[in-house]
């Protein structure tokens, strides 16, 4: 691949239509590089989940420049952007794990939109990826019987299951107390470098802060700081995580 996993340029975005339309993102760029972990933060209404949902080409651009994978999004048909979501690792606030399923089989559904793999070589990658998030004993347990940090740690090991090129999380850590929270983050952010693959995360969690590799500071639908992998490291916690939403 060309170019890094994300690539935003000039990008614009507004709700509504006439008298209604409300622009809430304005002529936004920024990059993640492979491996990097961005935290992407700021207050409630500036943008985040709208600029998360762009980039995971669950809605369709409007103006600008998205590449995501070495795919460009803008003007982009549907089917464009049901491919590249398939390579890309998704993970939510709430787990959406399926209570009717084990762990096992919870990660394993993720690998069924690979056509190579048979269910036997399925379970046994899904084996795996829930050692590799500190799962070994939990594997056969329905998530009613985990804890919310372990299921969080579920929901990671889904995403990283088909080895995506990126990860998004919107709000992963917001059921969570401090230390789960953390403990997810950290174990997301190291696999996710050891394997070269980028994360973009949103959150408004300043106990999370510390694990990014970059913050990018959102306000009013402007990037503020931190836009590209040049910028300067993380500052101190209190200035870089804007007003709590
Ligand atoms: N589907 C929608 N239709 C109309 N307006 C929307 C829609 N989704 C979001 N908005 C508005 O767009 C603005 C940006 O919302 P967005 O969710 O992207 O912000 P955010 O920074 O993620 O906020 P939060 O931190 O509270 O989740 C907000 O004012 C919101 O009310």
């Amino acid at each position: 691949m060309l170019g890094d996993p994300v690539e935003l340029d000039g990008v614009t975005f507004a709700y509504g239509d006439g008298a209604l339309r409300r622009e809430v993102l304005r002529d936004v760029s920024l990059r993640v590089a492979p491996g990097e972990i961005v935290i992407l933060t700021g207050p409630s209404g500036s943008g985040k989940t709208t600029l998360l949902t762009l980039v995971g080409a669950l809605r369709a651009m409007q103006a600008g420049s998205c590449r995501v994978l070495g795919q460009e999004l803008s003007g982009a048909s549907e089917a464009v952007r049901v491919g590249l979501r398939r390579q890309i690792g998704f993970i939510f606030q709430s787990h959406n794990l399926l209570g009717f399923l084990t762990a096992r089989q919870n990660v394993a559904m993720a690998l069924e939109l690979d056509g190579a793999m048979h269910e036997p070589e399925r379970l046994a990658r899904a084996g795996e990826m829930l050692r590799a998030v500190g799962l070994a004993e939990e594997v056969e347990k329905l998530p009613g019987q985990l804890s919310g940090g372990q299921r969080q740690r579920v929901a990671v090991a889904r995403a990283l299951a088909g080895s995506p090129g990126l990860i998004l999380a919107d709000e992963p850590t917001a059921a969570l107390d401090r230390v789960s929270g953390g403990e997810v983050v950290r174990l997301l952010r190291d696999l996710a470098r050891s394997r070269g693959t980028a994360i973009l995360l949103v959150t408004h969690d300043p106990r999370i802060l510390d694990l990014a590799d970059r913050i990018v500071t959102m306000e009013d639908g402007r990037v503020v700081a931190g836009a590209s992998p040049g910028d300067a490291l993380p500052g101190p916690a209190g200035n870089a995580a804007g007003a709590p939403g």
